[in-house]
């Protein structure tokens, strides 16, 4: 029965913005479709480890990649899984993959900027219609009869027929009928070409009629036999030395699907209890789903070189979910399951040696080039930091390799080591200050800032969401303690002189009479009310208890809905006494004027640190009667 069917809305709108902005790199139809003929060998040769019968017999798994000048045609066959009907109706009418319609969003029209964003999101099968006006795909999935086989053909206009047909052979043959405008590519030395720059690394041979030979006198002489055009040796079994930058970045494009150019690898080979051979990329740009609450797992694992299973979560931690790459070990079995992976120690093991190498990487990589390392940070720097509190054998190494805003070049961009840091500590200072805020502007110029701007104190300035989790986490970097510039009393240790100290109790005898008025106005909104010399240009601003949560976590938290589930500690309101409007509060012989004064003062503190008014309105109206009584 021939059925004909419409393409998914986003796959029509893929294609016609896929024909457009990738037909500069029209030849990546190759890589993709030579990629997936790999992968469905891959898939055949694990599920025949339980299942020897689904090999038919003919268990020499290959691609071959012929054309055919006079049909103007290019045909892909592999004898790989192949697909069932509904198969064939899942995987090449529709996109199933996270994050679709926020790419759709992010496309702008622009061909060169979407042509980026699309090979990120990666177009595999349907990069076919940059150069195919027609494209049939028959196949028959391993195991089933010669009479359960498909075949599905598209124009790639919006719609595309299937019917059911024989095959006497299990796997897929992909056969493009190319464009009038690109029959260059309908020769066999382009398709060679193409096939030894992109998918040299496929570790299955891929076979292509036998170059002509020419004897002595200039004969040539064609052949119609077929002969492996590429090593056909998994590309990380080879040795480093072997393997060129290209080949490394064409191994990153087949694993990972992306388009550009990976950032970084490392290859590394571990022998002894564990033998397991690694290879991991850290991509250039961050993934659709980077911050999906179960995304894919990046990273493929084998055994002795078969391909086990992708998508394997206990393979990487997930703050380094972005790692793409494979493992292959030796000391699993070939027949392990997802249940029995899930337990395995050696895994574990693996994992954390694994992890460690990654992390080396990052290391040289800061180390060695700088400007990658900044890309590498503004992509994955807030993934990479929840392993701080989700990897305490690593922790100092990530806190290590973190970089942060800090008020030392007044920038929002995150390029301050900790290290760094330390190198530029006062005499002695002993704490790393910081402030965790919502945004970069509130954390710059909160009032907690002041005495240190004046003191020439470092302070980081953390805006990222994870920021709590990690000053949460990260208690300490090098001996030296971190410590939050909104918490607690002000305590610049040995940094503060004794005339410093002086000042402090002479301020705080001085404002008691003031700090009971405020207090008595206040009420229960605030836990307590005190002078500060950490003011210099503010009047007042709120402090929690040292031990309690920040006012931006209680914030972040009431946010995410868990308000009941806060503490309800109360913060202490500190007040400047050299300040004008505390001074003004403190003369003012009018009871009703001085709270309203010291609401606002209130109010104006909540504000400063981005904190949320309970009374907007009220706060406005004093606010106005207020201005209009100093210019009456
Ligand atoms: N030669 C093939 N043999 C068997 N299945 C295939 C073959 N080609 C494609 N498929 C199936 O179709 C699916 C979709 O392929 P497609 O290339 O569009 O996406 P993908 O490979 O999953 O990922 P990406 O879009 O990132 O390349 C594949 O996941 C696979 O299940």
């Amino acid at each position: 029965m021939k059925e004909t069917l419409s393409f998914q809305t986003e796959v029509k709108q893929l294609l016609q913005l896929m024909i457009h902005s990738l037909y500069s790199n029209k030849e990546i139809f190759l890589r993709e479709l030579i990629s997936n003929a790999a992968d469905a060998t891959d898939k055949l040769r694990f599920e025949a480890l339980n299942n020897a019968a689904l090999l038919e017999d003919d268990g020499d798994l290959h691609i071959t990649v012929t054309c055919d000048t006079a049909a103007k045609t290019i045909t892909i066959t592999d004898n790989g899984i192949g697909m069932s009907r509904d198969e064939v109706i899942e995987n090449l009418g529709t996109i199933a993959k996270s994050g679709t319609k926020a790419f759709f969003e992010q496309l702008s029209g622009d061909a060169k900027k979407d042509a980026n964003l699309i090979g990120q999101f990666g177009v595999g099968f349907y990069s076919a219609f940059i150069v195919a006006d027609e494209v049939t795909v028959e196949t028959r999935r391993a195991g089933t009869t010669a009479d359960t086989a498909v075949r599905w053909i598209s124009k790639g206009d919006g719609e595309f027929s299937i019917e059911n047909i024989e095959l006497a052979q299990r796997g897929t043959v992909i056969t493009l009928h190319i464009k009038e405008e690109d029959a260059d590519l309908l020769s066999d030395w382009t398709l060679r070409r193409i096939v030894t720059t992109y998918s040299d690394h496929i570790s299955v041979p891929i076979l292509m009629k036998k170059a002509p030979s020419y004897d002595d006198e200039g004969n040539i002489t064609h052949s119609d036999e077929l002969e492996a055009v590429n090593q056909a040796q998994a590309l990380w079994t080879r040795s480093k030395n072997d393997i060129s930058d290209e080949q490394y970045q064409e191994f990153y494009k087949h694993i990972s699907h992306d388009f550009n150019d990976a950032l970084a690898w490392t290859h590394f080979r571990v022998e002894g209890k564990h033998e397991y051979t690694g290879l991991m990329y850290v991509p250039k740009n961050a993934p659709f789903d980077m911050y999906d609450r179960e995304p894919k797992g990046g990273v493929k694992l084998y055994v002795k070189r078969v391909f086990i299973m992708d998508d394997v979560q206990k393979l990487m931690p997930m703050y380094l979910r972005f790692i793409k790459g494979i493992i292959d070990t030796n000391d699993l079995p070939l027949n392990v399951s997802r249940e029995i992976l899930q337990q395995s120690r050696d895994l574990d093991q693996i994992r954390a040696g694994a992890v460690k190498k990654i992390l080396s990487m990052l290391e040289d990589i800061a180390k060695n080039r700088a400007e990658d390392y900044s890309q590498f940070w503004n992509t994955f720097g807030s993934v990479l930091k929840e392993g701080i509190g989700e990897d305490a054998a690593n922790k100092d190494k990530i806190a290590a390799l973190s970089r942060f805003a800090s008020t030392h070049n007044d920038d929002a961009a995150q390029t301050v080591s900790l290290a760094d840091y330390i190198a530029r500590m006062k005499e002695g200072q002993d704490k790393i200050y910081y402030i965790t805020a919502e945004t970069y502007a509130a954390a710059k110029n909160s009032p907690h800032l002041e005495i240190y701007r004046k003191k020439g104190i470092e302070v980081l300035l953390l805006t990222d969401r994870i920021d709590e989790w990690v000053v949460g986490s990260l208690f300490e970097f090098e001996g030296k303690k971190l410590a939050s510039v909104s918490k607690g009393e002000l305590d610049l240790g040995s940094l503060e002189n004794e005339v410093d100290k002086a000042e402090q109790e002479k301020a705080q005898e001085a404002a008691k009479d003031v700090v009971a008025k405020i207090k008595a106005d206040l009420g229960d909104k605030v836990a307590d009310v005190r002078a500060t010399t950490r003011l210099t240009e503010s009047p007042a601003c709120l402090v929690v208890g040292e031990h309690d949560m920040s006012q931006n976590l209680q914030r972040m938290l009431a946010a995410a809905g868990a308000a009941d589930q806060l503490p309800g500690a109360k913060p202490v309101l500190e007040i400047n006494p050299e300040h004008v409007l505390v001074q003004r509060l403190a003369s003012e012989a009018n009871g009703v004027v001085q709270a309203e004064l010291s609401q606002l003062l209130y109010d104006q503190a909540l504000l400063a640190e981005g904190g949320k008014l309970e009374d907007p309105a009220s706060f406005v109206k004093r606010m106005n009667q207020l201005l209009i009584a100093a210019h009456a």
